[in-house]
């Protein structure tokens, strides 16, 4: 039997992904703060402008970061539902477990809002297909999403932990079958049902 195994890039303390917490926070203000907000947006905005024209004037090449991007351990770094350099992604950590499956847990705030205190369906679908994703790489045999079934049974809570998982459930040719779940309160919200087809794009060299 395999041992628990960490599937998603340990997050650093420092460097671009203590960066990428911060700006991570920023959405979170800004959507809290909102147009009622008596911070003067103006000098925010020029700020935040002029903290991208540093980063932009600091930046490899955009080939050069697509290759580097792609190789070793970056791979796991840049996605946008666990990577630790994407100000996008929650993050989820997705941990491999013994019996074959994935799973994390996590806590959405507002920047993943779609019904009032409520989880956007399509950030549920993004997570669940990542999730299926990895399960199938948990699995020893992945490739691409060429369909995504979701069920929403019950509005998925914000601000409460939700239990993401994954597993593979068969593989017949190329054609690789995953489900997953997200569940709050041990209560199912979104059920999903994947076929991914075993094909790999190159990666950028
Ligand atoms: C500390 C670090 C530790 C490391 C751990 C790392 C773990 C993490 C690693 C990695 C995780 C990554 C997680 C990623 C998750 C996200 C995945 C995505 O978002 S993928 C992007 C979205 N999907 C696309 O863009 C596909 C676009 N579509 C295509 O490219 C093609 O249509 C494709 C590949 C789906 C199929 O094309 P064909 O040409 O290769 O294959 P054909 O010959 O058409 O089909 C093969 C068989 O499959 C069936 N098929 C194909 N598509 C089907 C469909 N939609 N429905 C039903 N059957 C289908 C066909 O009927 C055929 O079946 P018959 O062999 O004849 O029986």
């Amino acid at each position: 039997m395999t041992a628990p195994q960490e599937l998603t890039a340990d997050p650093h303390q420092d460097g671009v992904d203590a960066a990428v917490t911060a700006a991570r926070r920023v959405i979170e203000s800004l959507l809290r703060a909102g147009s009622g907000s008596t911070a003067e947006m103006g000098r925010i905005a020029d700020q935040l402008n002029s903290v991208a024209d540093n980063l932009d004037e600091h930046a490899p090449a955009m080939n050069q970061r697509m290759v580097d991007m792609w190789a070793g351990e970056g791979t796991t770094r840049h996605d946008p539902v666990t990577g630790p350099e994407n100000a996008i992604a929650p993050p989820l950590q997705l941990i491999g477990q013994s019996d074959g499956s994935v799973r994390g847990v996590l806590t959405l705030g507002l920047p993943y809002q779609g019904p009032p205190g409520h989880v956007h369906g399509g950030i549920s679908a993004l997570i669940l297909d990542h999730t299926l994703g990895v399960a199938n790489h948990w699995a020893g045999v992945s490739g691409m999403t060429a369909e995504l079934t979701l069920r929403y049974h019950r509005p998925t809570p914000l601000f409460e932990p939700l239990t993401i998982t994954g597993v593979q459930t068969g593989v017949d040719g190329r054609k690789i079958r995953t489900s997953g779940a997200v569940t709050a309160g041990g209560e199912v919200c979104v059920s999903a049902e994947g076929l991914f087809i075993a094909k790999h794009l190159p990666r950028p060299r």
